[in-house]
């Protein structure tokens, strides 16, 4: 393989020399030889007698596609550019994280695992193998000639010199790029305590790790947020047996998705595992005892809840910088781009969390913060500009969870919702184990379908009822008997 990159290096370097070549490819196959390449590299500047800037931005390390941020996103883009043959000696990552892209949702699940139940770790859970997927390992990145910057944030961009700056200082010029910088935690004020030691917000692994060796002391905790990290973290709490405390500011847990009814049902459930629950409560601050470490939140009636360990899920903020001036959608936030992931400027995309695409189904700019949508937007946005299809993104939405996954729980939770969850709802079953709901609009057409405790055949029947929107019977659906029964008459409307 050396040899054969080399012949290639040195054949880009002479057509570099006549002022020929692809620039950032060679470029990079110089550099992938390493000390050998240098002295081709030096010779082709000397032979194509470049001005000093030209050798500069040579030196400098033009690069074919740079993708910026190694998360979820990245890791399938960087799949596609495989799949296409695009990737060796063209594609660099730019991540702020030490290790290759990996899937993020095992965090708040096999990660928090008690250690006796065999918690996942890296590299065990590395793109993409949470969809079935190839585990791409830092060798993967290696083999097929990717390059991969790690712990090197960009923090400047120029849009006219094609230009990044990363922390320690390298420029990097793009041909294409690529955001893909997903989110970040949305974190409670300094002033209030939301820095203290014990306090802990999760998105990366570095946070999870932290996470998992403060559980491995605590023995009271409070969880603020009663959304996703709340719901999952304060589950994965119960299986190290420790005194949990939900505490949000809305009348009922995952107020962005659930019903009040749906949520009774979770919420009894992780009252039967311990869990007590703080409704309607804002936080006024977090205490620090005489060492220094969080104690207790203090609510804004006065209230006192103690607390070795606090875990902070109050939602999470797209990473935009510093790439505002590209155009970030003023009404959900993050980069916005079209159906083909294009944003205002020419050659630079956005994908995942951070991308504010137009929602097809729903005639609505939506940003999505899932898996699903991070992996198809990277794939769909990566294949339209290798192939140049233009091909418009039709994405429906989907979401799931898992909690209680570890052995020795008392019942397991497997939750998927596709759709949109407007109208009225219609709730079949009593959560032992399953419960469906279906969200109808005033045309009686199926806009949102969720399942419990589903087999697979009954999963793989949601996207098909969410994606096609039948007009349902609803006085049908209300007298039916059971969630398989609801899922038939559902399915007999397809
Ligand atoms: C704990 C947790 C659990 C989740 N569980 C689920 C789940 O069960 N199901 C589900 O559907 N979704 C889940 N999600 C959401 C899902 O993980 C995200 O939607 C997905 O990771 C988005 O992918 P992304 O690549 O857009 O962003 P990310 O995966 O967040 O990747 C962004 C990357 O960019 C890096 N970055 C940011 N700024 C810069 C910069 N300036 N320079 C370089 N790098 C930068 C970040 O460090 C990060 O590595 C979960 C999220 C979290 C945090
Ligand atoms: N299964 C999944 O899909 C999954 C799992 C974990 C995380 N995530 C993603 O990770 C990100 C972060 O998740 P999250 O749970 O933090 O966000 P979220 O939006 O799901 O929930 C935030 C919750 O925080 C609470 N809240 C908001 N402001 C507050 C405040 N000032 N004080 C107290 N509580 C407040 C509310 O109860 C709200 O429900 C999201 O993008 C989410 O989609 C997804
Ligand atoms: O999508 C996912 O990927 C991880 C895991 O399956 C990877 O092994 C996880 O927990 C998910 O929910």
């Amino acid at each position: 393989m050396t040899s054969a990159l080399r012949r290639k290096a040195a054949q880009m370097a002479s057509a570099a020399a006549a002022g020929t070549g692809c620039y950032s490819q060679t470029s990079w196959a110089l550099r992938r030889l390493g000390a050998g390449g240098g002295a081709l590299a030096s010779a082709a500047t000397r032979r194509r007698n470049c001005s000093v800037s030209a050798a500069a931005v040579f030196d400098n390390q033009n690069r074919e596609y740079v993708i910026v941020g190694g998360g979820n996103a990245a890791g399938y883009a960087a799949r596609t550019f495989v799949e296409h043959g695009m990737a060796d000696g063209r594609l660099c990552i730019v991540s702020k994280e030490a290790v290759p892209p990996y899937e993020r949702p095992a965090l708040t699940k096999g990660y928090l695992f008690p250690p006796e139940k065999k918690p996942a770790r890296l590299p065990g859970f590395h793109t993409c193998v949470g969809s079935g997927g190839q585990r791409q390992t830092a060798e993967w990145y290696k083999e097929n000639g990717i390059e991969v910057l790690y712990e090197d944030p960009v923090e400047a961009f120029d849009g006219k010199t094609q230009t990044l700056k990363t922390s320690s200082g390298k420029i990097l010029k793009y041909g294409s790029l690529i955001i893909s910088t997903g989110c970040a935690a949305a974190r409670l004020p300094e002033k209030i305590g939301g820095d203290l030691p014990g306090v802990h917000y999760i998105r990366d692994v570095a946070d999870a790790d932290s996470l998992v060796s403060s559980l491995g002391k605590a023995k009271k905790i409070v969880v603020i947020g009663g959304g996703y990290i709340g719901m999952e973290v304060a589950a994965a709490a119960c299986g190290w047996n420790l005194d949990t405390t939900i505490i949000f500011p809305e009348d009922h847990i995952m107020p962005r998705l659930f019903t009040p009814s749906l949520a009774k049902k979770y919420e009894e459930l992780y009252e039967q595992n311990g869990v007590k629950f703080v409704k309607g409560a804002l936080i006024d601050k977090l205490d620090a005892g005489s060492d220094g470490r969080v104690s207790s939140a203090i609510l804004k009636d006065g209230s006192v809840v103690e607390a070795d360990t606090v875990i902070v899920g109050i939602g999470a903020k797209p990473s935009v910088s510093p790439f505002e001036a590209v155009g970030v959608n003023i009404e959900v936030g993050g980069i916005e781009v079209d159906s083909m992931f294009r944003t205002s400027i020419p050659s630079i995309f956005a994908i995942g969390d951070v991308a504010a695409f137009p929602l097809k189904m729903y005639d609505r700019i939506a940003r999505v913060e899932h898996v699903d949508h991070a992996r198809k937007s990277a794939q769909h946005c990566i294949e339209t500009l290798l192939t140049s299809q233009a091909k418009a993104y039709d994405y429906l939405p989907y979401f799931y969870s898992r909690v209680f996954e570890y052995e020795g729980s008392s019942r397991k939770i497997w939750w998927q919702f596709y759709g949109d969850n407007v109208g009225e709802t219609i709730e079949v079953g009593n959560f032992d184990p399953k419960i469906a709901t279906f969200w109808i609009d005033s045309d009686s057409r199926l806009k949102g379908v969720f399942l419990e405790s589903g087999t697979s055949e009954e999963f793989s029947l949601l996207p098909k009822l969410a994606r096609s929107q039948p007009i349902v019977d609803k006085a049908k659906l209300k007298s039916a008997t059971s969630v398989e029964d609801a899922l038939e008459i559902a399915r007999s409307s397809l």
